[in-house]
């Protein structure tokens, strides 16, 4: 027998349950579209905030933007340069929000991370990464505690930019630019609950103009931060 350490690395049957629920709630939903990427399930949901509501949330992000961290040590400053904050899941528009990707994708409120707001101003960028957690990591039992692996994410872009910002998934050779109020949401997992390398991503510097976004990041069990 091989005995399985820590098993957010590869298959498993909750995972790939997780995944098939959402899909099957997304695929049946009329105003959302799957990408056509054989290698990742992506879909995307335009107007899924309004005007309004996109630039509430940007003020939030302004007020309370600090230079953005990543969960590895090391080069921060250059892999990951824009600005983000945790936004306060007490307010009333961050909650209406959370409820309403909540509503899209079927998956369960406390399993979800806080949402985050980040921005990037011209030149800014975040390099190609996984949002799943390499099991390898030192902060790896930490997350497996906390809840376990990134399941799928939901982000939201709340700004339109004049040029580049487009979030790239280069092992699917596509890319998406900003429309203010698009929501994108994609599995980091496979059908079969293994992590998927194919959703690796990066945020492309932003070229001209400001760009904002909102991400929430689900795990496969109940989130204790
Ligand atoms: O800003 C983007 O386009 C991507 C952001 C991202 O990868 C994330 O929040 O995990
Ligand atoms: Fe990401």
């Amino acid at each position: 027998m091989t005995a399985v350490i820590d098993d957010g690395g590869v298959a498993s049957a909750a995972r790939a349950r997780i995944g098939q629920t959402v899909r099957a709630r997304l695929d049946r939903n009329p105003m959302v579209s799957r990408i056509n990427a054989p290698l990742l399930e992506i879909y995307g949901r335009r107007d899924f905030l309004s005007e309004a509501e996109c630039a509430d949330l940007r003020a939030l992000i302004d007020a309370g933007a600090q230079p953005s961290t990543l969960f590895s040590d090391g080069a921060n400053a250059e892999y990951r340069t824009s600005h983000s904050c945790n936004l306060d899941p007490a307010n009333p528009l961050v909650m209406a929000v959370s409820d309403r990707i909540c509503a899209l994708t079927g998956l369960p409120a406390d399993h979800g991370e806080t949402l985050q707001g980040q921005r990037y101003v011209a030149g800014q960028e975040y390099k190609a990464h996984c949002d799943y957690f390499p099991v390898t990591a030192n902060y790896w039992p930490a997350m497996r505690k906390s809840g376990g692996q990134r399941s799928w994410t939901a982000m939201i872009y709340l700004s339109a930019v004049d040029a580049g910002g487009e979030t790239h998934f280069p092992h699917c050779e596509f890319m998406v630019p900003p429309v203010e109020g698009m929501i994108l949401v994609w599995n980091n997992m496979n059908p079969d609950g293994a992590p998927n390398p194919n959703s690796l991503h990066a945020a492309k510097p932003v070229e001209g103009g400001m760009k904002y976004v909102v991400t929430k990041w689900f795990r496969e069990r109940r989130w204790g931060a």
